[in-house]
């Protein structure tokens, strides 16, 4: 529940992010598609409250299906660890020839000069480290969240985000197993810095609350991405890597987007061609004032298995009119 403080900072921020280039509908530095121009400014949504289901995107005039209704900017990336050498660093996009251009001596890719520029507050701090032991436990168990706390803490100590900027979406419940998993990831990744010789001041946010604050958020809001094969080699780079069971190039966290309720008959999706840079779409004519929604799972699955993954993952029980009938 948000405090009368927190919902105050809350409201600042959105303001904030509704004006900044987080929430941007400018595809000049993210997708380009000139086919589909981005509609100029403002956005076509505002953020409310919904019945049932907490806030919630609302259209503010009628959307045409097909149209971009706002591009996106993560907050957050973190590559898949098997995809590590393989996608750009910062953005998550696939590297295009085999080689060593824009591999720094970690082995790190950057796709572009913007990239490295743009992730030096955090790079800075992450290069310092030794995070095989990390990766190997999340590897182990096929966890993604702590690499992208981690991403947050080395951008917070390099100063490029607020240790609170992702308090304004919502949590998920944990139970206690989780919290007691999480007790290990937080000494591991406290431990991994402290190596680093990481200074204790530049680690005062760091406490095992706050770990399980970003992570519960994360959690919730994180979207693992799928990029859309752009050649023939990447189409077949994609089918070794679901042998692997691993076809995401990685994961990333957006601030208006997880203000996106979930529906399992949806009238929007979010898409990514190259980039982790997105572009959220109208998939049908949506009026205004109707809610916006997307689907958060494999929309195929039948209905049993549906309602499972959303009441484990996400913590609701679906009734929209596909759950409701039972298709
Ligand atoms: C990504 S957030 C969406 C925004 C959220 N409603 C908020 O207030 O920040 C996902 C959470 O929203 C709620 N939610 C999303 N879709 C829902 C639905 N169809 N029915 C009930 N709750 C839903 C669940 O609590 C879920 O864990």
């Amino acid at each position: 529940m948000l405090t009368a403080v927190t919902r105050r900072h809350a409201t600042q921020y959105l303001r904030h992010l509704l004006s900044s280039r987080i929430f941007s509908t400018d595809t000049s530095t993210g997708i380009s598609d000139k086919s589909d121009p981005v509609r100029s400014d403002p956005p076509p949504i505002k953020i409310a409250h919904t019945s049932s289901a907490g806030r919630g995107v609302f259209a503010t005039r009628a959307i045409t299906s097909g149209d971009t209704i706002h591009s996106a900017k993560p907050l957050v990336t973190h590559p898949s660890l098997s995809r590590l050498h393989e996608v750009c660093y910062y953005c998550l996009r696939r590297k295009k020839k085999k080689g060593e251009e824009g591999v720094d001596p970690n082995g790190y890719y950057f796709c572009s000069d913007g990239c490295r520029e743009k992730s030096l507050a955090f790079h800075e701090v992450e290069s310092r480290g030794d995070w095989s032991v990390l990766n190997e436990y999340c590897r182990d168990r096929g966890l993604k969240y702590p690499l992208m706390v981690k991403r947050l803490a080395c951008m917070v100590m390099g100063g490029a985000v607020a240790s609170d900027c992702l308090d304004i979406l919502q949590p998920a419940s944990l139970h206690k197993e989780m919290l007691l998993e999480m007790e290990d990831e937080y000494k591991l990744l406290r431990g991994s810095f402290k190596k680093a010789s990481i200074a204790d001041e530049s680690m005062t946010f760091l406490s095992k609350e706050w770990y399980i604050n970003v992570l519960a958020r994360l959690r919730v809001n994180a979207f693992r991405i799928e990029l859309a094969c752009g050649s023939y080699e990447d189409l077949l780079a994609s089918a070794v890597a679901l042998v692997g069971d691993d076809a995401a190039v990685g994961n990333a966290v957006y601030i208006v987007s997880s203000f996106y309720n979930h529906d399992c008959d949806p009238n929007a999706h979010i898409v990514w061609v190259d980039s982790a840079d997105a572009k959220m779409k109208a998939l049908r004519h949506i009026e205004e004032g109707e809610e916006l929604r997307i689907c958060y799972i494999d929309a195929s699955m039948d209905v049993e298995a549906r309602q499972k993954i959303l009441l484990e993952g996400f913590g609701f029980h679906c009734n929209c009119l596909r759950c409701l009938y039972g298709e």
